[in-house]
C-alpha cells in the first residue's frame, strides 16, 4: 500500500464486486433492493475511476520524483474533444472488462444493460474533436506526460432526430445524470478578464506597466477526467473548465430585493462554457465564441504557470516545462495572452517573453478551406479584448518590421502576412497570429500539408519553411477495434498473439501473410457477417427499415458537408435505381446504402441534403421492381457510440470528397482498420491509405487535386457535363421534378440549381468516373474469396494509422517530448 490511502484497486472480480456494492452504499447511498440501473452503472464507473487515479497519482509521483528536465508536459488545447462513452473502453485499456463482466453478473447485473446507461460527452463537432480525444489516450499509453485543455460545456453537440425527413436538433444535457468520471476542482480556479480598458500605471515595484481594467471577470474551475493508456499504466488528464461567476450570490441586491440582480452575474458568467457551437466550418464568429476561446486558453495559460512555478522553476525556463499544441486555430488567442501573462503579470521583457512564446506553441491546420480560416472583427475582439488587442497589435509590428527587412517595397506580401486584414472591414486574422507565434506549423496528412505551403500558408512557408511539418492523422485502435469489433480483434490475436494493439504500426502487417488463407478468409466474413446482422437489428429497432445482412454495406458517416458530396452518393443510388426501373430483371448486386452525420444548424443546403437522402430511401424502399435489392438508411444521431456499431459493420467506406478539400479523414483509417474496402478520390489521407493497403485493394476514381483546381479555375461550367451525359441528366432532372417529393418541384431546386450553375466541388466532373468504380466495386464483390484477402490485406495496410504513431511524430518533430518510464516495470 503506498501513501495513496486504502487499496480500493482490486482486480480480481470479487474484490470489484466489493467495490462496486461500496460505491453503491458510500457513493451512490443506495440499498440495494432500490438500486436503479443509473446507480449500477454510477458504482461500477466510480470502481473503475479507481484505478484510473490510482495509475495517475502513481505516474504523477514518478514525474515529479524524476529529474525536472526530463520530461516536458505536452498540453493539448484544443475547444473540443469528442472522447465518447468511456466506461467501454476503460475496461478495454485496464484489461478489467472479463471480471467486472463477471463481478456484475455476479450481482445479477448485465455489463451490456451498464454500458448503454452512459451518456457520451458529446463535447465536440466531429474530425478534429476526435482526434483530440484518439491523441490523449495515445499518450496515455505511450506514457508521455500530458493534459488536454479544454471547455466543459453543459450542453454537447446536439442530438439529431429526422422527423419527416428532416434534420430537427434537440439540446443535449449530457450530464444530467452527473458524470462519474470527472473531479471537480474548486482549488484550481482561475480569474479571467473581459470588456473594459488599459492604462499605463507603475507597478509596486515603480515599473510602468500596462493594467487592464476589465468590466467583467469570471471565474474558471478545473473539472479533471483521467483518461487511460492502454495496458501501460500511463493516466493522460482532460482539464476541461467551467465558467463561474466570481461571486455566485450578490446579497446587497438580494437585500434590495433585486432578486433577479442578485443572481445575474451568476447567468451571465455561467453562459461562457453553457453551449458547444455546432459549427464545424467557421462563420462570421459570435461574441460568446470569442469569449469561450479566450476563457479556456487563460484558465489554462495560468494553470500551466502556476504549475511550472510549483515546480521550484524560473518563468524564464517555462518553454521547457510545457509544448503546447493548438488544435486549429481556435486556441491561438493562447500566444497573446502567455505574452500578457508573461509581460504584464511576470514583467518580462517582451523579446525574451517572446522567445518563450514561441518556444511554447506550435499549430496544427486542420483545415484547407480558405473561408474556414477564422478572423475576428477587430472592434469586437477590441472591446472583449482589450489587452490582447493591444498585444497582437505589437506582435505584428514587429513581425512586419521584421517582413520588410526581408521583402523591401513588396506590400501585398506585407498586406498578405499582416495578422490585421485590412482590405475591408478590419479582421485578426488567427491563421497568421498562430504562424507567427508558433515555432512549428503541421498538417494532417501529406497532401494537405503539401496544400498547406502552396496556398493557404504559402507566404509563411516562404518565410519559415522550417517550421512546417507533416504528420498525417492516426485513430486509436483500442476503441475503433478492439472496443467496437472485439470478434474481428480476437481473429487477429489468433494469428498475432497478443501485444498487437499497442504496437500496430509493425505487427498488423503480419495478417499479410494469412489474406489467401481460405479458412482465415472464412472466419474474417463470418466475423463481417455478424457484425452486419447486429446492425440490420439495430436499423430494423430504431429506424423500421429491413436490411439485408448479405447486402455490400455501403457506408457514409461523417459531417454532412458539400465538399464531402453525400449528393454524389445520392446521384449513384438514383442512377441504379433508373438502371432497375429500364430492366427490373438487370442483374443489380444488392446494396445497404447507410448515411450517417450531423448538419450545422445553420447550413440549409446540407440540411436539404439529409432531406434529399431520405425522400430517395421513401421511393426506392418502398419500389416493387427494386424489390429489396437497394435499401437506403439514414441512421440518425451520427456520434461516438453510433459510429462504434456502424463502423465494423461496412463492406464499402464511402470517402468521395472532391480531391483538395478533406484535409485527411479519419472515419477512412476507422472503417478501413475494420476491414472495409474503400472507393475514394485522390484526397486527404485516401492517398497514404492507398499507398499502404495496395494500389489494386482500393477503388480509386475522380480528379486529381490539381486537375480539379485548374479544370475550376479554366471556367468550369458544369451544365455541360449535365448535357453531356444521358444517365446524369435523367437522375438531375428527376430530382428537379419531384419524383423523390411526391412531384414537389420546389423542394430541392436550390440544389439543383447549384449543381447545374456552380457545382464548387465537380460533383458532375466526377460523376462518370464514380459510377465506373462503383460498376468494378459490385463486380468485385461477387468473389467473397477475393473480397475477403483485399479486406484482410487493408486491415494488414492500416499500421501507418494508429495515433501512437502520430504521437511519436509529434514528440520526435514538434515536442522534444520523452516518455515517463515506471521504475518499477523496467
Ligand atoms: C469555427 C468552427 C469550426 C469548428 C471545427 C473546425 C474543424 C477544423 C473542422 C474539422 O473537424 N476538420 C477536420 O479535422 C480532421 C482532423 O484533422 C480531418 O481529418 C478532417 O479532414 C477535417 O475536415 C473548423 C471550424
Amino acid at each position: 500500500c503506498n501513501n495513496h490511502g486504502t487499496m480500493r484497486t482490486g482486480q480480481s472480480s470479487v474484490e470489484i464486486q466489493q467495490s462496486i456494492l461500496n460505491h453503491l452504499h458510500y457513493t451512490q447511498a443506495k440499498p440495494l433492493p432500490f438500486a436503479t440501473r443509473n446507480d449500477w452503472y454510477m458504482a461500477t464507473a466510480h470502481s473503475v475511476r479507481d484505478q484510473m487515479l490510482h495509475n495517475w497519482l502513481t505516474t504523477f509521483d514518478i514525474f515529479m520524483s524524476s529529474p525536472r528536465e526530463k520530461h516536458k508536459i505536452v498540453s493539448y488545447l484544443s475547444s473540443e474533444f469528442l472522447m465518447g462513452p468511456h466506461l467501454g473502453n476503460n475496461l478495454v485499456n485496464l484489461g478489467l472488462s472479463e471480471s467486472v463482466r463477471k463481478a456484475l453478473s455476479a450481482l445479477g447485473q448485465d455489463l451490456e444493460a451498464i454500458l448503454a446507461q452512459e451518456v457520451e460527452p458529446g463535447l465536440g463537432n466531429g474530425g478534429l474533436g476526435r482526434l483530440a480525444a484518439c491523441y490523449l489516450e495515445s499518450m496515455a499509453t505511450l506514457r508521455v506526460p500530458a493534459v488536454g485543455f479544454g471547455i466543459r460545456y453543459e450542453f454537447g453537440i446536439f442530438d439529431q432526430e429526422i422527423h419527416n425527413g428532416w434534420q430537427v436538433e434537440k439540446g443535449d444535457n449530457w450530464l444530467k445524470n452527473g458524470n462519474p468520471w470527472e473531479v471537480r476542482r474548486p482549488d484550481i480556479a482561475y480569474e479571467v478578464k473581459f470588456g473594459g480598458h488599459t492604462e499605463f500605471a507603475h507597478d509596486p515595484e515603480g515599473r510602468l506597466a500596462v493594467r487592464w481594467i476589465p468590466e467583467k471577470v469570471i471565474k474558471g474551475v478545473a473539472y479533471d477526467t483521467p483518461v487511460a493508456g492502454y495496458r501501460s499504466g500511463g493516466v493522460a488528464v482532460l482539464r476541461l473548465w467551467k465558467s463561474e461567476a466570481v461571486a455566485s450570490f450578490d446579497f446587497q441586491a438580494f437585500n434590495a430585493g433585486e432578486y433577479y440582480k442578485a443572481v445575474d452575474d451568476k447567468v451571465l458568467s455561467e453562459t461562457i462554457s453553457k453551449v458547444l457551437y455546432p459549427n464545424d466550418e467557421p462563420g462570421i464568429g459570435k461574441f460568446l465564441r470569442l469569449c469561450q476561446q479566450y476563457f479556456f486558453v487563460s484558465c489554462s495559460l495560468q494553470d500551466m504557470i502556476w504549475f511550472h512555478l510549483s515546480l521550484g522553476r524560473g518563468i524564464e525556463s517555462f518553454s521547457e516545462s510545457f509544448a503546447i499544441q493548438i488544435n486549429d486555430t481556435h486556441p491561438s488567442m493562447g500566444i497573446a495572452e502567455l505574452m500578457r501573462l508573461l509581460v504584464d503579470e511576470h514583467h518580462l521583457e517582451w523579446d525574451e517573453a517572446w522567445r518563450i512564446t514561441r518556444e511554447s506553441f506550435a499549430y496544427t491546420n486542420h483545415t484547407l478551406l480558405s473561408e474556414a480560416l477564422e478572423k475576428w472583427p477587430l472592434p469586437l475582439m477590441a472591446s472583449v479584448l482589450p489587452r490582447i488587442v493591444e498585444i497582437i497589435f505589437e506582435i505584428n509590428r514587429r513581425f512586419l518590421d521584421e517582413v520588410r527587412g526581408l521583402f523591401p517595397e513588396d506590400d501585398q506580401r506585407i498586406a498578405r502576412l499582416s495578422l490585421i486584414d485590412e482590405t475591408g472591414e478590419k479582421y485578426v486574422r488567427m491563421a497568421n497570429l498562430a504562424c507567427v507565434g508558433s515555432h512549428a506549423i503541421n498538417g494532417v496528412a501529406a497532401l494537405h500539408t503539401d496544400l498547406l505551403k502552396k496556398t493557404v500558408l504559402h507566404d509563411f512557408y516562404e518565410l519559415f519553411p522550417e517550421k512546417f511539418h507533416n504528420i498525417t492523422n492516426g485513430v486509436t485502435p483500442r476503441r475503433w477495434l478492439a472496443l467496437s469489433n472485439p470478434e474481428l480483434a480476437k481473429l487477429i490475436s489468433s494469428k498475432l498473439g497478443e501485444g498487437w494493439l499497442s504496437s500496430i504500426e509493425t505487427a498488423l502487417a503480419w495478417l499479410q501473410g494469412a489474406a489467401k488463407n481460405t479458412t482465415f478468409q472464412q472466419k474474417w466474413l463470418k466475423v463481417k457477417q455478424a457484425n452486419k446482422i447486429a446492425l440490420a437489428k439495430v436499423i430494423r429497432e430504431r429506424i423500421g427499415i429491413e436490411v439485408d445482412p448479405a447486402s455490400l454495406f455501403d457506408v457514409q458517416v461523417k459531417r454532412i458537408h458539400e465538399y464531402k458530396r453525400q449528393h454524389l452518393n445520392v446521384l449513384h443510388i438514383i442512377t441504379l435505381y433508373n438502371r432497375i426501373k429500364r430492366d427490373p430483371t438487370a442483374d443489380i448486386t444488392p446494396r445497404t446504402f447507410i448515411f450517417a452525420g450531423k448538419a450545422a444548424p445553420g447550413y440549409h443546403m446540407a440540411k436539404l441534403i439529409i432531406k434529399l437522402i431520405t425522400s430517395v430511401a421513401d421511393v426506392v424502399n418502398t419500389d416493387p421492381d427494386v424489390a429489396g435489392r437497394l435499401k437506403v438508411v439514414f441512421f440518425p444521431d451520427f456520434n461516438v457510440t453510433n459510429s462504434q456499431l456502424i463502423v465494423p459493420a461496412a463492406d464499402l467506406s464511402e470517402q468521395i470528397s472532391v480531391a483538395g478539400k478533406e484535409a485527411s479523414g479519419t472515419g477512412n483509417m476507422k472503417l478501413a482498420l475494420n476491414g472495409a474496402l474503400t472507393i475514394g478520390a485522390l484526397d486527404g489521407a485516401n492517398i497514404e491509405i492507398r499507398e499502404e493497403v495496395g494500389k489494386e485493394n482500393f477503388f480509386l476514381f475522380g480528379l486529381e487535386a490539381a486537375e480539379a483546381q485548374s479544370l475550376k479555375s479554366g471556367g468550369y461550367n458544369p451544365r455541360c457535363w449535365y448535357e453531356g451525359n444521358e444517365q446524369l441528366r435523367q437522375a438531375i432532372d428527376q430530382i428537379d421534378a419531384g419524383t423523390f417529393s411526391n412531384g414537389d418541384r420546389q423542394l430541392f431546386r436550390p440544389l439543383v440549381d447549384n449543381l447545374l450553375n456552380r457545382d464548387e466541388y465537380l460533383v458532375l466532373a466526377d460523376y462518370q468516373s464514380y459510377i465506373d468504380c462503383q460498376d468494378l466495386v459490385s463486380a468485385a464483390y461477387c468473389d467473397k474469396k477475393k473480397w475477403a484477402e483485399m479486406s484482410i490485406l487493408n486491415v494488414a495496410g492500416m499500421g501507418k494509422f494508429s495515433s501512437d504513431r502520430a504521437i511519436r511524430e509529434y514528440g520526435e518533430k514538434i515536442w522534444k517530448t520523452t516518455a515517463i518510464i515506471d521504475p518499477t516495470k523496467y
